[in-house]
C-alpha cells in the first residue's frame, strides 16, 4: 500500500437512521440524510449497520441484494447520493446475496460515486446471553474472508462491522496498514450497548492511536432487536468527539489526522511492543 495520505482535517457525519420494514422508505431516508449531512459540511458520511432492513434473521434473506450482479437498488442509491453530494460515503451495511450465500456487507463510495471497497463482516454475531440478548447471524449469514483498508479523499479508512470491534487483532492490523480512522457500522443492543459500545470504541482508538467512528441505527421500539444507538466518534486519545442518544440523529465531528502523529510521537507504543515475547500475524 502507498504511504498514508498527508494529514488533514475531515468533517465526519454519522447518520443514525430510523429503519423500518419498508426498504424503499429506508433508501429515501438514507438518501436524504446523506444530503443533509453534506449540506452541514461533512465530507465523510457514514450509515449504520443493516440500514435497509430490520435487523433480524427473518429479514436478511428477503432484503438481500445481489451487488456484484448489478441488482442492488440500495447500492445504486448510495452511489448516486455520494456523487450528488460529493461526499466519501461509508454506506453502513446491507444484506448481500452472492450465489447461494448471504453476507453483511459494507460499501464505500468516492465523491464521484465510484465503488472503492466492499467489506463483508468478518466476525459473525453469534451470542447467547440468557435474559439479555440471543442472536445467531450464522443461521443466515456467511462470514467474510477479507479485511478492508481503503484510501479515500477523507483519509485511509479501515472498515469493519459491529461485532468485529470486539477483536482487537483486526484493529491492530488496520493500524499497521496505516488506517487513520476505523469505521464500524454497528448495531449493539440494550444489553451489551450500555456496557461495551463506548468502551470498545475507546479501547480500539487508544490501543492503536487512531480515530474510531461507530454508526448505529436509531432504536425502533417496535422492532424485535432493540438497537442501542449512541453513534460515536472517538479520538486517538480516547476522547469522545461526538455522540448522541438512541433517537434518529446526526453526529458531527472534526477529525484532525495530525493528532495521530502527535500521540504516537509522544507515546510510541508501537515501537515499544515486545515482539520478542508475543506476536500478531497478519495472514490475509
Ligand atoms: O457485540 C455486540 O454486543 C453486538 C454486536 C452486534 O450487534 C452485531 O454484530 O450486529
Amino acid at each position: 500500500m502507498t504511504p498514508t495520505p498527508e494529514p488533514k482535517k475531515v468533517k465526519i457525519a454519522l447518520c443514525q437512521l430510523a429503519t423500518t420494514a419498508n426498504k424503499d422508505e429506508n433508501i429515501k431516508t438514507a438518501t436524504s440524510a446523506i444530503k443533509e449531512a453534506a449540506a452541514a459540511g461533512a465530507s465523510l458520511v457514514v450509515l449504520p449497520e443493516m440500514w435497509n432492513c430490520p435487523y433480524s434473521n427473518d429479514s436478511f434473506p428477503t432484503y438481500a441484494e445481489d451487488i456484484d450482479g448489478g441488482a442492488s437498488p440500495s447500492a445504486d442509491a448510495l452511489a448516486a447520493a455520494a456523487a450528488a453530494n460529493a461526499v466519501t460515503l461509508v454506506g453502513g451495511s446491507i444484506p448481500e446475496r452472492s450465489e447461494d450465500r448471504l453476507y453483511n456487507t459494507c460499501l464505500v463510495f468516492s465523491r464521484e460515486g465510484a465503488l472503492l471497497a466492499k467489506h463483508r463482516k468478518v466476525h459473525l454475531f453469534d451470542i447467547d446471553i440468557p435474559g439479555g440478548v440471543t442472536f445467531k447471524e450464522s443461521d443466515t449469514l456467511t462470514a467474510g474472508e477479507a479485511i478492508t483498508v481503503v484510501d479515500t479523499e477523507a483519509g485511509r479508512l479501515g472498515i469493519a462491522i459491529c461485532y468485529d470491534i470486539r477483536f482487537p487483532e483486526l484493529a491492530q492490523i488496520y493500524a499497521q496498514r496505516g488506517a487513520q480512522l476505523i469505521v464500524y457500522p454497528g448495531a449493539f443492543n440494550t444489553t451489551t450497548g450500555p456496557e461495551h459500545w463506548e468502551l470498545l470504541q475507546r479501547a480500539r482508538a487508544v490501543d492503536n492511536q487512531l480515530f474510531v467512528a461507530a454508526c448505529s441505527p436509531a432504536r425502533n421500539p417496535k422492532a424485535s432487536y432493540q438497537a442501542w444507538g449512541h453513534s460515536t466518534v472517538v479520538s486517538p486519545w480516547g476522547k469522545i468527539l461526538g455522540t448522541t442518544d438512541e433517537t434518529p440523529s446526526f453526529v458531527y465531528a472534526e477529525l484532525d489526522y495530525a493528532e495521530i502523529e502527535t500521540r504516537r510521537r509522544n507515546m510510541p507504543i508501537t515501537q515499544q511492543k515486545r515482539y520478542d515475547m508475543y506476536s500478531l500475524v497478519d495472514k490475509t
